[in-house]
């Protein structure tokens, strides 16, 4: 009971919340969306699927940052720069003389391709045959009730029994000194470039630095990742985080973990950065600087402040476990909300927003994080579901590790690819998956199994009783199976079983 009692006595301040607006007497919507990016489309999908009269209100392109300048337009990017690296390797695989002319300008012109190629998936007409009204233009919540909608053709105030905001994140900026005045590249403005910059600086060793820098190293930058961390993707374990480091240094990337930027500066005619590490200054200098340190949730400008929906300490909008506001009817899902800021974590959480905001008077539901999974598309990529022995500590979680390194895997070994490891975390004394990461080829894709066999409960011994097709990299997850069955062979029946086989031998 003393649980039910803050969550009703939330429940009835949000209602009083909402009596202090003047409540239409007839509503044009049950539900206007704004943003029309991952969590927004998924939203307005749902909502026109059972049949709710639903607006989608989208200021820039249709698909958002997924479709216009993350996702989409990085993974074909990193498409060009592995297969220069792959010419590259060619001897390893017996061609003798392979060589690439690489055209950066014809790599970025394919991007935009792929971009177009994929946009008829999120676009207008998609949606409005779906059921959904879409309007292009900047929304504004002028009332709990009410959504004020600018466009080209003018301006038009939209009453609705419900809102979801999916408005998105943005690159974060931070306030470095001289960084404005040297000009500098983002998630959001790398796609316009035409000229292969000859130094390029990364700041940031997230996934979005790794991603990025590995691929301009690939096409022949000078690359220098400054992180002020001292490793990479520092969310996995560290064993994860040398792999990636490793390769990155093979590849000829300057890596300068534990250096934290501080000023830029023009001198001579040239750029620089200039970075502390363990008490000195590094001057790093550069052609262009790409700025990675975080995305930073779009809550400014478009109601939030008048209506007093406040924001959390990671400044996204603050929403309960159902995903609401302050407001019994106002939902917010997707970057702007947090806490994950990835595609599919937007389209998981829509689900919840488009009916615990059309249906929540009946039944609201809590959002299940309980398995989330996520992947880093470097060379050699990096995926995870659930806990890492970092996060297990942090949450002192008991565990056991078992580990099956790819170097022994036969496809790998066909493949030319044979590094990188399965590590599974497991409750201790069981098979229950806590959580595993993937490094290495193809990792976001073997990664499914854990997924599946997390979020239905399967223990390591049915992954081992599964058959794999032989020689697939996927037999990986079946072998770290093996490996924690051998680890948790009861001793005393094999001793016994011994005894038994030789009694038989006379
Ligand atoms: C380089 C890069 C690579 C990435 N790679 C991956 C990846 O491989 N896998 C992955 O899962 N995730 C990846 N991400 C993260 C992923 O792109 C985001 O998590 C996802 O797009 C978030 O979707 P969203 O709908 O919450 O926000 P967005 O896609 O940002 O959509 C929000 C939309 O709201 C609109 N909007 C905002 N305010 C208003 C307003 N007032 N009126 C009207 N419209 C408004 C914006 O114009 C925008 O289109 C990557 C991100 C970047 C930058
Ligand atoms: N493959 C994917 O799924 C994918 C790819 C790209 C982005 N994303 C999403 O986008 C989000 C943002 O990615 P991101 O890489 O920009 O951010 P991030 O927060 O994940 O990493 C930023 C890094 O920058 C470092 N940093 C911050 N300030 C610094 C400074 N002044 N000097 C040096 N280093 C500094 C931080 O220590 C951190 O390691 C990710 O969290 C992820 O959710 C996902």
């Amino acid at each position: 009971m003393h649980r039910l009692l803050p969550s009703l006595f939330r429940h009835l301040a949000a209602r009083r919340r909402l009596r202090r607006w003047p409540k239409p007497r007839r509503f044009d919507r049950n539900l206007v969306v704004i943003g029309a990016g991952a969590a927004g489309l998924v939203t307005a999908y749902i909502a026109a699927a059972v049949r709710a009269k639903v607006t989608l209100v989208e200021r820039g392109a249709m698909g958002g940052d997924c479709l216009n300048s993350g996702c989409v337009p990085s993974k074909a990017l990193i498409r060009t720069a592995r297969l220069l690296a792959q010419i590259r390797n060619a001897p390893h695989y017996g061609i003798a003389r392979a060589t690439a002319e690489f055209d950066f300008a014809a790599a970025m012109a394919r991007v935009r391709a792929v971009i177009r190629e994929v946009a008829p998936h999120d676009s207008v007409e998609r949606y409005a045959g779906l059921g959904v009204e879409v309007l292009q233009g900047e929304a504004r919540i002028v009332s709990p009730w009410a959504v004020e909608v600018r466009t080209a053709q003018g301006t038009q105030t939209l009453t609705t029994r419900a809102i979801v905001i999916a408005a998105g994140a943005r690159p974060f900026v931070p306030p470095i000194p001289g960084l404005a005045e040297a000009g500098y590249l983002t998630s959001d403005n790398l796609w316009d470039l035409r000229e292969l910059p000859r130094r390029l600086l990364v700041l940031g060793g997230g996934p979005i630095g790794c991603e990025l820098a590995q691929c301009f190293a690939r096409f022949g930058s000078r690359v220098t990742l400054v992180e002020m961390a001292p490793r990479l993707l520092m969310r996995e374990d560290a064993d994860v985080s040398d792999r990636v480091a490793g390769r990155f240094r093979q590849e000829g990337v300057d890596l300068r973990l534990e250096h934290k930027a501080l000023r830029c500066l023009a001198e001579d005619g040239e750029k620089a950065l200039v970075a502390e590490c363990r008490g000195e200054e590094v001057r790093l200098a550069f052609d262009q600087v790409l700025v990675a340190v975080g995305r930073v949730a779009n809550t400014q400008g478009y109601g939030l402040e008048e209506l007093g929906i406040p924001t959390t300490p990671a400044r996204t909008v603050a929403v309960d476990e159902c995903l609401q506001t302050l407001y019994p009817n106002i939902y917010a899902c997707g970057d702007v909300a947090g806490p994950f800021q990835f595609t599919h974590t937007a389209a998981h959480q829509a689900w919840y927003a488009a009916v615990n905001s059309l249906f929540g008077g009946v039944r609201k539901f809590r959002v299940d994080y309980s398995v989330i999974p996520w992947a880093t598309f470097t060379d050699p990529e990096v995926a995870r579901v659930g806990l890492n022995e970092q996060e297990a500590r942090e949450r002192a979680v008991p565990f056991e590790v078992c580990r099956y390194d790819l170097r022994d895997l036969d496809r790998a070994i066909v493949d030319g690819e044979a590094h990188g490891f399965v590590k599974v975390l497991t409750a201790p004394g069981r098979d229950k998956i806590l959580g595993a990461t993937i490094v290495g080829e193809h990792a976001a894709d073997l990664l499914a199994e854990f997924v599946l066999a997390m979020k239905h409960g399967i223990g390591l011994n049915r992954l081992l009783g599964t058959i794999h097709v032989y020689p697939t990299l996927a037999e990986a997850n079946k072998q770290v199976a093996g490996a924690w069955k051998r680890s948790h062979a009861p001793q005393g029946v094999l001793r016994w079983l011994a005894r038994y086989h030789a009694w038989r031998r006379g």
